[in-house]
């Protein structure tokens, strides 16, 4: 019988409270209201971000919630209004909207959208309420506009994006954020031209998908800096042409001179992807005077804060951010499927292990343990 216009009983992870493990139990999720879509989630994944969220620190974080952002599955219902998708179709939920009207989506400068960021740093739906309860009819917060762990849920119809049937949910949940956020910053946000140089700080599936935007643009090279060589062979593969460990520098090295030695001079683009805000001032330094741009990716909590002697950036080099790799989701999400598709863009390749839905907290484990790129997890197992 079909749920649609009631409410639908299934299987969520709950994060009830900070640095506890989720707690995988019934949830209620109400219908879709206008401009709002319920989808059901056929694959998600662990991304770094909802690790950080989960640990307290995020100033934004609200218990309890439905955590999770990268994530695809099926169009179940649509509420009044919805016109840019409909039951049955294939969508991606993406936690940067775009809503093609607000004065960030019209600016041409930015993917940031403006039109639910408010309420969705708020744990809840753009009418104030969420569409989640417990059994008991509590309330619990949505996530980053996605809370893609649970097998059912609620997002904005600016906040999906529909992709063809013949491409799988693996992949294209994996592009609801890692992928996608690497990729596009080195195609999109620094747009690097062939013969650049650059270095990638973290190789997780962010830094490792920066790596091989790098490689499609022909960049000369591509240095990867990381503290386990365990992702060394990984670097390679994505397209790294080195590998430095700051662990194994001599004692009269730092990563900083060790990169300006090797760049003759600095580079052009480097790239935090570890949210370490030491890491960021290292990877800004390293840049070449007079141009060099480093972009800033990784997540640091509040009250982490960045530092630098304001002469690097008299001289020239450029400190910059980057959210979802600066892709328009819905209007640019098929350019990167057809990447995949054509083997520019490897997706699959970041898959180190697939789980159950029951065994997300294990999912959480394996990206705190070196060996992992990502964990894809069933939602109906
Ligand atoms: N701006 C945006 O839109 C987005 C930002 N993010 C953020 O990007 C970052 C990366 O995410 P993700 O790839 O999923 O995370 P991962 O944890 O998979 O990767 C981070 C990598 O950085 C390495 N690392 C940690 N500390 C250092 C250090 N001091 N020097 C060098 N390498 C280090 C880790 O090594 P080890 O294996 O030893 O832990 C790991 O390989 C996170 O901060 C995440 O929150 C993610 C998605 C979107
Ligand atoms: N609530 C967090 C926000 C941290 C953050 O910067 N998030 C990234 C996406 S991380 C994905 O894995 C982002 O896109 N930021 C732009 C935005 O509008 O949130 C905090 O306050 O730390
Ligand atoms: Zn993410
Ligand atoms: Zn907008």
């Amino acid at each position: 019988m079909s749920a649609v216009g009631k409410p639908i009983t299934c299987t969520a992870a709950i994060a009830y409270e900070a640095n506890k493990p989720l707690t995988v139990t019934e949830i209620v999720v109400d219908p879709p209201k206008a401009h709002e879509v319920r989808i059901k989630i056929v694959k998600t994944a662990v991304c770094h971000t909802d690790a950080y969220s989960l640990s307290g620190v995020d100033p934004e974080g609200l218990f309890p919630c439905v955590l999770g952002h990268e994530g695809s599955g099926i169009v179940e219902s649509i509420g009044a209004d919805v016109t840019n998708v409909k039951v049955g179709d294939h969508v991606i939920a993406l936690y940067t909207a775009e809503c093609g009207k607000c004065k960030f989506c019209l600016s041409g400068k930015t993917n940031l959208c403006g039109s639910v960021r408010a309420t969705q740093g708020k744990g809840v739906m753009p009418d104030g309420t969420t569409r989640f309860h417990d059994k008991d009819g509590k309330p619990i917060y949505h996530f980053m506009g996605c809370s893609t762990f649970s097998q059912y849920t609620v997002v904005a119809d600016v906040s999906l994006v529909a992709f063809d049937k013949s491409v799988s949910f693996e992949p294209t949940a994996l592009l609801g954020c890692g992928v996608t956020t690497g990729y596009g910053a080195a195609i999109k946000t620094a747009n690097i031209q062939k013969g650049d140089t650059v270095a990638v700080f973290g190789a997780g599936t962010v830094g490792l998908s920066v790596v091989q935007g790098a490689k499609s643009r022909g960049a000369s090279k591509i240095i990867v800096v990381d503290l386990n060589n365990d992702k060394k062979d990984w670097s390679f593969e994505f397209g790294a042409t080195d590998f430095v460990n700051p662990k194994e520098l001599k004692d009269s090295e730092d990563i900083v001179s060790k990169l300006i030695e090797m760049t003759d001079g600095g580079l052009d683009f480097t790239f935090d992807c570890t949210g370490n805000v030491n890491v960021m001032r290292n990877a800004l330094e390293a840049c070449h005077k007079g141009w060099g741009q480093s972009i800033i990716i990784g997540v640091a909590a509040a009250g982490q804060e960045i530092a630098t002697r304001p002469f690097q950036l008299v001289t020239g080099r450029v400190w910059r951010g980057s959210a979802f790799g600066g892709i328009k989701g819905r209007s640019e999400m098929g350019g990167l499927i057809k990447d995949y598709q054509s083997g520019t863009l490897k997706v699959d390749e970041f898959i180190t292990g697939r789980r159950p839905f029951t065994e997300i907290n294990a999912a959480f484990e394996d990206l705190h343990n070196g060996s992992c790129l990502r964990t894809v997890l069933d939602t109906s197992t």
